[in-house]
């Protein structure tokens, strides 16, 4: 049995790896990555794909004949685009002897821990039962301000929710370049240190032609993720064998490594982590607050460090940490409600409003 470089990967596929240039779904790269994945399983690697391509999908089947505004057009095309694509992923991973499962999934159930260990415990049972969970957004009830920036945003949330060891972003691109990818002067960027690149300059706001997020969506969620200690690597899914050989021990195929830090941080710093998006209420610091947070000692927020609280709460709720000049600078999960964050703010003594445990700083 081949040995492989991790146990537990998250795997996302990106629209333009699944569709032709004419739009339709190019079901032979989504056999050849159906070979890959079942060559992986059989040597022993638990995978999470994460798959996009519905909204494409469905789009080709449909046509764009009539006019439809574009919350409708996502709705149409990924109700009936996700059918097509599951059921294609269906039969070519159980032609190949491996079972997959679909889990659809939205921005608001990761906002609350009930629900977020719901969801974790649904794809660790498969896990353990041999069978592959395919996630997507659940695009015909996301819509606007409830959507995921794109499924790439996803695929960090499910990394540290799966507490998986690697993500493979594949795309249509072989990595992050350092300059524009069509100028011949730009190279792939092959690793990125924590804390010591910074790439956003290189990174052009266009998009391929059927994606949604780009590529600097794909490089703050990277950085992010590596920063818990999970490796991210942005490749290319037209090629060949790449996740076998991005799998292999000493690969060397051309991609953008984001090396992971060296400290692994707690399951539910990692929920708390990525709740950015779905914080209900603000607590400013002040000054000696302020200081205390960013030393590298563990530190809890204490009442006498609030001097407001906006926006109203529930104890347990995700709370912004604000600095003195108004950048929110951390989250955390709140001991109590915002009425009684109001009477205990500025306050000496007393329990910390936001626990180290619970605090996630930027
Ligand atoms: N510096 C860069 N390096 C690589 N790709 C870049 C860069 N700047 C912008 N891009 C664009 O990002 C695209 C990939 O992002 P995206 O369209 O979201 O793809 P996907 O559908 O795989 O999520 C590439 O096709 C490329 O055009
Ligand atoms: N949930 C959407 C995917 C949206 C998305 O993030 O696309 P992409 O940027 O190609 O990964 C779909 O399945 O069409």
């Amino acid at each position: 049995m081949e040995r492989y470089r991790f146990g537990r990967v998250v795997v996302k596929v990106g629209s333009n790896v699944l569709t032709r240039d004419d739009g339709t779904l190019d079901t032979t790269r989504m056999s050849a990555l159906s070979d890959q994945i079942a060559q992986l399983h059989r040597g022993g690697v638990e995978i999470i794909l994460v798959s996009s391509g519905a909204v494409a999908a469905g789009r080709s089947e449909l046509g764009t004949e009539r006019k439809l505004d574009s919350v409708s057009a996502r709705q149409l095309f990924s109700a009936v685009g996700q059918v097509k694509l599951i059921n294609r992923y269906y039969e070519l991973m159980r032609d190949r002897g491996i079972l997959c499962g679909q889990v659809l999934t939205t921005k608001e159930s990761f906002s609350t821990r009930r629900h977020y260990l719901n969801q974790q415990h649904c794809m660790t049972v498969m896990l353990d039962h041999g069978v592959i969970p395919i996630v997507n957004e659940n695009d015909t009830v996301s819509v606007t301000e409830l959507m995921f920036t794109d499924n790439d945003e996803l695929s960090g949330l499910i990394a540290a929710m799966m507490d998986a060891e690697a993500l493979i972003i594949l795309s249509n691109i072989d990595g992050i370049y350092n300059g524009d990818p069509s100028d011949p002067a730009s190279a792939v960027i092959r690793t990125v240190e924590p804390h010591r690149d910074d790439l956003s300059g290189y990174i052009q706001t266009g998009r391929s032609q059927f994606g949604r997020g780009g590529m600097l969506t794909k490089y703050r969620m990277a950085s992010k993720v590596a920063d818990e200690g999970i490796e991210v690597t942005v490749a290319n899914g037209k090629r060949d064998g790449i996740l076998t050989d991005l799998l292999s021990p000493g690969s060397d195929v051309v991609s953008t490594r984001f090396v992971p830090a060296s400290h692994s941080i707690s399951q539910v710093k990692k929920w708390i982590a990525h709740s950015e998006g779905f914080a209900k209420g603000e607590l400013h610091i002040n000054e000696g607050a302020y200081e205390a947070l960013l030393r590298p000692e563990a530190t809890s927020l204490l009442p006498v460090g609030v001097c407001r609280v906006e926006g109203e709460f529930e104890k347990d709720d995700i709370v912004k940490i604000v600095s003195p000049d108004g950048i929110a600078i951390g989250v955390g999960r709140v001991a109590c409600d915002s009425e009684r964050a109001r009477q205990v703010a500025g306050r000496k003594g007393g329990r910390p409003l936001v626990h180290y445990d619970y605090l996630y700083m930027d």
